[in-house]
């Protein structure tokens, strides 16, 4: 970590005037330019950074976000449950439970899988909360997943866009997306020296990420592609999204989209809680390349996979670690 060169930054790109309603933009020309203007700027960073800062004021009310994620909110208040509750957050399936009591890393998190369902965010709530099913919680959640989830979809679709997907291809892929909603604690080390790992670095499977945080940052991301790239410790603004693509998003793109490495690095006092909507491939969706993608100039960079072999792949122990798993599982071509 010592040698990693710090300095780098992401964009930051404001979504003010995008309708997220309108299919392409809007009927008017002002919102269709406006659209493109942004999606624009949304594929340059992914296809640069694989990261930025989005703002979209009014998405989400503040008193929406700080019951979440304030003091006292939603978060912390799942998060202070005993470990012996949290841990009935299980699933088959790797990373999609409760994680958490890993000697030296001091991160804890649970996951609701299918969150823009007001029936799994209450099974899940009921599993917590036995007694009660904490309906607060419920609404708060799922209304904030919903929200968090119309800014992943302007985004995907502008990249789909932007690659040349057809509207059909854009409507199916929606109907093939699952979505989890990670919420983490990480403990504060209680020094401004120290800087404590809160999670290794790492590259993302899904298609996208979305995170928000209670004010605190932590997050570091390699910030531009290439080997000994740069590294960036975006500082978020209030009520700012922070955007990762991911492994499958750099497949479906045919490479054009870049997934970093990023990880949390925990120092100060104050304990940092994010909450992060991924969207990826619904588990026995095969993932290919879009074909409009691929041409002479872009040959097909990587072979179709199934998304649920593919997470089964990284989780693996001995590839826990490994920084290039989507080439290690599925790359066509040596990395130049
Ligand atoms: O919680 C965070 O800030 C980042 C976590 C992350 O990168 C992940 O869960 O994949
Ligand atoms: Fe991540």
């Amino acid at each position: 970590m010592a040698n990693d060169n710090m300095h780098g930054s992401i964009p930051k790109i404001d979504f003010a005037g995008v309708d997220p309603a309108a299919a392409a933009g809007g009927t008017s020309d002002s919102d269709a330019a406006r659209w493109a203007a942004v999606r624009a700027a949304v594929m340059d960073a992914l296809c640069e950074h694989g990261c930025f800062e989005a703002i979209m004021d009014g998405l989400i009310a503040p008193e929406l976000t700080a019951a979440v994620l304030g003091a006292g909110g939603d978060l912390e208040t799942l998060l202070s449950l005993p470990v012996s509750t949290k841990a009935r957050n299980t699933s088959e399936k790797p990373y999609r439970g409760y994680v958490g009591n890993i000697p030296g890393l001091p991160y804890e998190s649970l996951a609701i899988v299918d969150p823009l369902s007001p029936d799994a965010v209450r099974a899940f709530a009921d599993l917590m909360w036995p007694d009660t099913g904490n309906t607060g919680f419920c609404k708060s959640m799922h209304a904030y997943a919903e929200r968090v989830a119309v800014l992943e979809a302007v985004i995907r679709r502008m990249v789909l866009e932007s690659v040349g997907a057809t509207a059909e291809y854009i409507e199916e892929q929606a109907k093939a997306t699952a979505f989890k909603l990670r919420l983490t604690e990480y403990a504060a080390p209680g020094s401004d020296e120290a800087r404590v790992v809160g999670l290794p670095a790492h590259r993302d499977t899904s298609f996208l990420a979305v995170l928000t945080q209670n004010d605190l940052d932590g997050v570091e991301v390699e910030c531009s592609r290439g080997e000994g790239g740069s590294w960036a410790r975006p500082a978020l603004s209030p009520g700012g999204f922070l955007v990762f693509a991911g492994d499958t998003f750099t497949a479906l793109t045919n490479g054009r989209v870049f997934n970093p490495l990023h990880r949390v690095v925990m120092t100060g006092d104050k304990t940092r809680y994010s909450s992060i909507l991924f969207s990826s491939p619904k588990d026995d969706v095969v993932v290919r390349a879009i074909d409009e993608a691929v041409d002479a100039e872009h040959p097909a960079a990587y072979r179709p996979f199934e998304y649920g072999e593919y997470v089964v792949f990284c989780y693996k122990p001995e590839m826990l670690r490994h920084t290039k798993k989507l080439e290690a599982f599925a790359a066509l071509q040596v990395d130049a």
